[in-house]
């Protein structure tokens, strides 16, 4: 389970401060997909760079299954696996080294990062490319890649940003089928999106954020109750105030 209770974050620009994160706050529960919907630059990518301690909040504070990560940022580390926004794949080495060494770093054995990657590999439908160099991927085969990676340690916690950015019809459908799976083996499952119809389809909850506050959050059904909308793409704008950014 993950907690973000009221987390700001702004950065220095030459034209004055950008409050990119300001006063969020939410639970991500095990055994469900919590999304963060927003425009481009609403703060989300911000938002799980804190959650993920590659970035400490201004102000708030982040509990990893109860743990406050600032207490101990590497135990939160092991309890967490993460997508990130820029893939960072390494191109010398086959998608199935970028896996063993993930796993080498986390200390595990040769043979549970086998047993890991085998399992993976499958569940993403990696086969075919899982020991080829990573050099000239294509970016779904990249992002496979990535995500397998992030979880060869088993994590209980699982961060993903903008999962599905750029892949085509058929790997955004794999895709969605794992990170379903994730979610019923019970962990707790955040992605990040701009994409209305995405999170529609996968998430149990939705926080929706934009300006980097949380405009609304609940099950899509208590935003549409919230909203007065029977649609929820339409529940949406209402929340957001625009549909700039909402669409693919
Ligand atoms: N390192 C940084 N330095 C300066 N400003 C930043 C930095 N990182 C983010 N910002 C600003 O903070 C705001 C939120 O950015 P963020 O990347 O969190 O948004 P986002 O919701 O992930 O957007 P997108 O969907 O476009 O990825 C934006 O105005 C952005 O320009």
């Amino acid at each position: 389970m993950i907690i973000a209770e009221n987390l700001r974050k702004t950065f220095k620009s030459k034209t004055g401060d950008v409050i990119a994160v300001d006063d969020v706050g939410f639970t991500a529960r095990d055994g469900e997909i919590t999304g963060l919907l927003g425009p481009n630059g609403a703060g989300k990518t911000t938002t799980l760079r804190m959650l993920y301690t590659l970035m400490a909040p201004e102000r708030g504070r982040v509990l990893v299954d109860g743990r406050d990560v600032a207490d101990d940022p590497a135990a939160a580390r092991r309890a967490l696996g993460v997508l990130p926004d820029a893939r960072g794949v390494y191109k010398r080495l086959t998608a199935r080294e970028n896996i063993r060494y993930f796993g080498e770093l986390h200390g595990m054995s040769r043979a549970d990062i086998d047993r890991r990657t085998q399992a993976l590999s499958q569940a993403l439908q990696m086969e075919d490319f899982l020991d080829r160099q990573t050099e000239g991927f294509s970016q779904g085969q990249r992002t496979k890649t990535a995500i397998a990676r992030a979880l060869v340690h088993d994590p209980r916690n699982v961060i993903l940003d903008e999962p599905t950015n750029g892949l085509d019809v058929m790997t955004t459908r794999g895709l969605r089928g794992f990170l379903k799976q994730l979610r019923d083996e019970g962990r707790c499952v955040i992605f990040s999106s701009h994409i209305m119809q995405e999170v529609a389809a996968l998430c149990d909850r939705v926080v929706v954020i934009a300006h980097g506050r949380v405009g609304a959050q609940g099950t899509a059904d208590e935003l549409r109750a919230q909203t007065g909308e029977d649609n929820l793409e339409d529940a949406f704008v209402r929340l957001i105030g625009s549909d700039e950014g909402l669409h693919a």
